[in-house]
């Protein structure tokens, strides 16, 4: 499949591993580049809550004007304050030198790119019921967004994140945010893949165009391939404008079929909003069960916490009464309450060595899936930097000092409340207390218990309980009308400013850049070459562009981004005459 360029930017020095940034993020791993900038997994030395794990993105701005950098650092407040379990978290952002900083939650799944290239790789596909349950994550996520009037404008694989087995949407408003002109974000996206034919004919952006891009990731979720594909950028522009809409394997039901067609609609007019979608008997029947299986989940967890507490509580209870049975005379109630306290020490050591098992199991599981999808995050800087505290990932262990932010150390409750309740009712009489004790259906803890159970962290059902509340109010509620929340405005009004520089710079990286693949006098023959061909399209539509491409076939992606850096530059033609007044070219 050809990959666009995800336009590389910035001069600024990268961060060594160990720097520190804003006095508080330890740099501990380069993750990436994107089109924006350098992206590191750091450490928060300051982390309150928790996660110290977290993703600095450094986005080098060129010469940014004032009122650019207060535009951008006002909107980027405003991002923080939305929360939403499908939403990445935007924590905070910042001015270092002349970058633009953003850190956000840290996914250490990575991203749905990687996992549905993982997918394609082992020859696999991904099961209906995975797919419903990251769409309908997707889709709650877009309708908290777009009900607050933030559209994401960059909605892909590369920008939906995993943790955990839940999707986060990552990046949403940041585009404009960092484009200043909401126009241009919305040209300047690194992949055509997802555009939608209405901003292909330059006809604006809106929340109908975010449903598009998840139509085109929900075909990707089951095809792993794209909804619209070409040998080169024109073809791939045609078919989204005028082309087929793409049909679903046929190992996926029609119903979920005809959610793709009707989000695939080339009428932004006609293609549903998130609530409608959401609303649909077929969406409302998946989520009820999404909510069953979530309520089991974490429930189950919670239980098994909170089982492995009170069996602690009672524990410590025990070793008192053991060691006062020493010195005295112990009362048949008191050697009842012994037998009771010991089959319940006697249940908590198996259920702590579950909980260890369990621990050890995902632990091992995670350090698989790092190591595949982490080539760069080493386990080194993991495990060091969980020296300082991560646990978001750790399951409740009773041996486990550092908790997960939230869960309580089980040794800090309150343990003569717990340890007594239960236990007053047993009769002071040893013949009736010997009845009671077989009566009371103390379990037995037996080794066929249920070994499947999920132990989860803190922030995980958290997580959880968020998305089930979110489910429930879409269930509940009456989408049809307004907005049920207050809109938070993220763009203040006023006409749109253009961080031109940015834009440049942006331009002139990705020209560096296949020129140097190409060489210079290969790179102007096709950068000429496909601008002719180009214009003959437009005027006479003439197909040229494929014939110019022939001669590349050993680099057919250095072709895609030569035709990919004439859009740009056409674009920004463009937006600078709409900007000045002048008539579009
Ligand atoms: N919050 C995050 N958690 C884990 N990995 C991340 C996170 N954010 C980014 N990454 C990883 O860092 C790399 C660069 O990400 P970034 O979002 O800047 O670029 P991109 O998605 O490749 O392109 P674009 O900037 O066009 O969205 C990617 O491999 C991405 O998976």
């Amino acid at each position: 499949m050809y990959k666009f360029q995800e336009v590389g930017s910035g001069q600024a020095p990268p961060p060594g591993r160990g720097s520190l940034v804003a006095k508080r993020y330890s740099i501990l791993q380069s993750l990436g580049r994107g089109s924006f900038g350098s992206v590191y997994l750091v450490q928060d030395n300051k982390a309150t809550d928790g996660e110290e794990l977290k993703v600095l993105k450094q986005i080098p701005l060129g010469d940014l004007r004032p009122d650019e950098t207060v535009r951008a650092t006002q909107e980027a407040h405003l991002l923080s304050q939305l929360h939403h379990p499908a939403i990445l978290t935007f924590y905070h952002s910042f001015l270092e030198g002349d970058a633009f900083c953003i850190v956000t939650e840290f996914c250490q799944d990575r991203d749905l790119d990687c996992k549905l290239e993982e997918v394609r790789q082992a020859g696999r596909s991904l099961p209906e019921l995975q797919v419903i349950d990251w769409l309908i994550q997707l889709l709650l996520g877009l309708h908290y967004m777009h009900d607050r009037r933030i559209l994401h404008r960059d909605l892909k694989a590369k920008n939906v994140f995993l943790k955990r087995n839940l999707v986060k949407i990552g990046d949403f408003g940041v585009s404009c945010l960092l484009m200043g002109s909401c126009d241009l974000a919305t040209t300047f996206t690194g992949t055509p893949y997802y555009m939608s034919p209405e901003v292909l004919n330059h006809q604006g952006y809106d929340s109908k165009s975010d449903i598009w891009a998840l139509g085109c990731l929900l075909y990707e979720m089951c095809s792993l391939t794209h909804a619209f594909q070409g040998p080169n950028f024109l073809s791939v522009v045609m078919k989204i404008v005028e082309g087929e809409t793409p049909t679903l394997p046929s190992g996926y039901s029609q119903e979920l079929n005809s959610v793709m067609q009707r989000m695939l609609q080339k009428q932004p007019s006609s293609r549903p909003s998130a609530a409608e979608l959401l609303k649909t008997k077929f969406m409302e029947d998946n989520m009820k069960n999404m909510k069953d299986r979530f309520v089991f989940v974490s429930s189950d967890g919670k239980k098994d916490a909170e089982l492995i507490a009170k069996n602690m509580q009672t524990k410590v209870h025990l070793q008192t009464l053991m060691e006062k049975s020493e010195v005295e005379k112990m009362t048949p109630r008191e050697r009842m309450r012994l037998r009771k306290l010991q089959a319940a020490d006697e249940k908590a050591r198996r259920l702590r060595k579950l909980a260890e098992e369990k621990y050890e199991e995902i632990h091992t599981r995670r350090r698989e899936l790092r190591s595949r999808h982490f080539e760069k995050v080493s386990l080194d800087v993991l495990n060091e930097s969980r020296e300082g505290g991560d646990c978001q990932s750790r399951p409740i262990s009773v041996q486990d000092h550092r908790l997960p932010s939230g869960s309580q150390p089980i040794w800090e409750q309150d343990e003569g409340k717990t340890s007594e309740s239960g236990l007053q009712d047993i009769p002071e009489d040893p013949q009736a207390a010997e009845v009671y004790y077989n009566q009371d259906g103390f379990d037995s803890c037996s080794e066929d218990e249920d070994t499947e159970t999920l132990y989860l962290s803190d922030p995980q059902v958290s997580e959880l309980e968020a998305m089930m509340k979110h489910m429930q109010k879409v269930l509940e509620e009456d989408l049809s009308g307004d907005p049920a929340e207050p809109e938070v405005p993220l763009s203040p009004r006023g006409p749109p400013t253009i961080n031109g520089s940015l834009l440049e710079t942006r331009i002139q990286h990705l020209r560096e850049s296949v020129r140097s693949r190409l060489g210079s006098d290969v790179f102007q023959k096709l950068y000429e070459n496909l601008k002719e061909a180009r214009w003959r399209w437009r005027h006479d539509g003439d197909d040229s562009v494929t014939e110019s491409l022939r001669h590349l076939e050993e680099q057919p992606d250095a072709g895609f981004q030569v035709d990919q850096l004439l859009f740009y530059e056409e674009e920004l033609q463009r937006v600078r005459h709409l900007q000045e007044g002048r008539p579009p070219v």
